[in-house]
């Protein structure tokens, strides 16, 4: 059963009396326990889509559905706190705060039920992902990039989320670093049922993911 669906998707920008279309008439649908990517030319839509299902803006026409419930009904900013994690090219972490203060913040806001001892929750993440107690516990300025990211994947996770969304999350990544990123998200969809759903240029990235969406000219095809 899809966790998430977008139904008859439209998106466009107005462009004087013309309107540009983004996205026309998309319906795909993710479910739990996949990893997916959406490859496409820059400037093809990519971002737009995934701020549309990240509920970063709203579609001008049609529906997107978690759980088969409308995320306009959910409440966007409630939909974001509680149902989804996102992950930025740019890491996006709070400078003045250590690997383990970020991991937090989102535990402090969400509505979802959480242990007790978030603290020891965050620790654990972080050690998952890669980061011991030592780099858990340093100011996140004082993190590689690689580093950095295994932050936000910690945070994005952190409110115990079922769908993960990343917008090039390799892209400021040496190759190796990319790789091991990559290893998380196929641990995280085939050992922990997440849904993740990530945008990239990298077909290299594409060919491990469990299925590919292309974006070119507003349609989202499936790619084989
Ligand atoms: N505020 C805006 N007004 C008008 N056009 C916009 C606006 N924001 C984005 N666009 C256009 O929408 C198109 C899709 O942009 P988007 O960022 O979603 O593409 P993308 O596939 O993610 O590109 P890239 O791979 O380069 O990041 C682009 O042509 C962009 O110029």
């Amino acid at each position: 059963m899809a966790i998430l669906e977008t139904k008859n998707v439209n998106y466009y920008y107005q462009d004087g009396d013309q309107r540009r279309y983004i996205l026309k008439d998309t319906s795909v649908s993710f479910e739990k326990g996949k990893f997916y990517t959406i490859l496409g030319q820059s400037g093809s839509g990519k971002t737009t889509f995934l701020s549309l299902i990240s509920a970063l803006d709203q579609p001008k026409e049609g529906e997107i559905l978690y759980n088969n419930e409308n995320i306009k009904q959910i409440g966007y900013e409630k939909y974001r706190r509680n149902d989804i994690g996102i992950i930025f090219q740019s890491y996006n972490l709070v400078p003045y705060l250590t690997a383990v203060e970020n991991v937090l913040v989102p535990m402090s806001i969400t509505d979802n039920s959480l242990p007790t001892d978030v603290k020891t929750v965050a620790y654990n993440l972080l050690d998952y992902i890669g980061l011991g107690k030592s780099k858990a516990d340093r100011l996140v300025t004082m993190l590689s990039g690689g580093e950095q990211q295994r932050v936000a994947i910690a945070r994005a996770l952190a409110t115990n989320v079922e769908i993960i969304l990343a917008d090039e999350p390799t892209g400021n990544l040496d190759e190796e670093m990319e790789q091991e990123i990559v290893t998380i998200f196929k641990k995280l969809a085939h050992e922990h049922d997440k849904c993740v759903i990530v945008v990239t240029h990298s077909n290299e990235i594409a060919q491990q993911s469990d299925q590919t969406f292309y974006l070119s000219k507003g349609s989202l095809v499936p790619h084989e």
